[in-house]
């Protein structure tokens, strides 16, 4: 590039110049081979990122791959609840051992380790992004084909922690169809180019809602502007998920492996293929 300053960090351009942060990627602990990374980000909390990374570790899961969730989201885990995971995480001299889920996918979240899970996280954020950290390299993971890392919402400190610390593959933006959908489309598109990590698509939670008489789509947060915005920055729009009661059940009662529908095939199909 004829205008290439040299200081990747100003600059979001994808060219050869571009190399992976390498130094800063934490040391795996040697009892974890995990193959591929998955990250799952929004751009505000309660959109459904954590309902989008349980179903997605589920769906690989029932597909026969090894899979396991790092919840990096510190200040407001949900995974253990999502997968009713009331135990607490054990260890040994070697590392800590993450918790598997009733279908055997393998969970390590801050709420697995605190002695009183209402126990709030008033960290700040290095001390956060320290924790994620430790998550890597000190979590005895074993094998997984597919990890997926709940995020904390935003593109803050722990965010920035996890591009820069773990081999992310790809990430997956959850949006709902109020959020201001191109802008923070466009946050994520350039938080991941100058992180060096390539964006696999966007989601659509709370897309719909279906008439249980007539089956119609009800479009209750007004039409979506989310395929405008994928077109915009070239990213294909995965999946729309509808508001689904039979869905917030099983969050809430902590059985999401039960959970029936197809929304996320595709996106289970894309993923296999990486
Ligand atoms: N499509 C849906 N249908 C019904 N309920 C949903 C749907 N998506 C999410 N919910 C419910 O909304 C709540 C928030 O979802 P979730 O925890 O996945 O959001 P989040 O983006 O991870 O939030 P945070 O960033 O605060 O952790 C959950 O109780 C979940 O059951």
């Amino acid at each position: 590039m004829s205008e290439c300053s040299h200081n990747c960090a100003s600059c979001s351009e994808n060219c050869g110049e571009r190399t992976a942060p390498e130094s800063m990627l934490a040391p795996e602990n040697p009892h974890s081979n995990v193959r591929k990374v998955i990250g799952i980000v929004s751009g505000k909390g309660g959109v459904g990122k954590s309902l989008v990374t349980s179903m997605l570790a589920v769906l690989m899961r029932r597909k026969g791959y090894e899979t396991a969730i790092l919840d990096a989201d510190i200040t407001g885990p949900s995974i253990p609840k999502i997968f009713h995971l009331t135990e607490r995480a054990t260890g040994s001299e070697e590392g800590i051992f993450p918790v598997q889920s009733k279908l055997g996918t393998k969970v390590m979240s801050i709420n697995l380790l605190l002695p009183d899970e209402t126990e709030p996280v008033v960290w700040r954020g290095p001390v956060i992004g320290n924790a994620v950290t430790q998550f890597w390299s000190d979590v005895m993971w074993g094998d997984v084909d597919f990890m997926f890392v709940d995020m904390p919402p935003g593109t803050g400190d722990v965010p920035l922690t996890v591009f820069q610390s773990l081999p992310v593959d790809g990430i997956i933006v959850v949006t709902s169809p109020q959020d201001l959908v191109s802008m923070i489309v466009g946050k994520a598109v350039k938080m991941a180019q100058k992180m060096n990590v390539p964006i696999l698509g966007v989601v659509e939670n709370y897309s719909y809602l279906a008439c249980p008489d007539c089956g119609k789509h009800i479009s209750v947060f007004g039409e979506s502007h989310v395929e405008e915005a994928a077109e915009k920055y070239g990213l294909p729009v995965l999946a729309k998920l509808p508001i689904d009661p039979a869905v917030a059940a099983a969050c809430d009662s902590g059985m999401i492996e039960l959970f029936d529908g197809d929304w996320l095939d595709g996106t289970v199909e894309m993923l296999e293929k990486l």
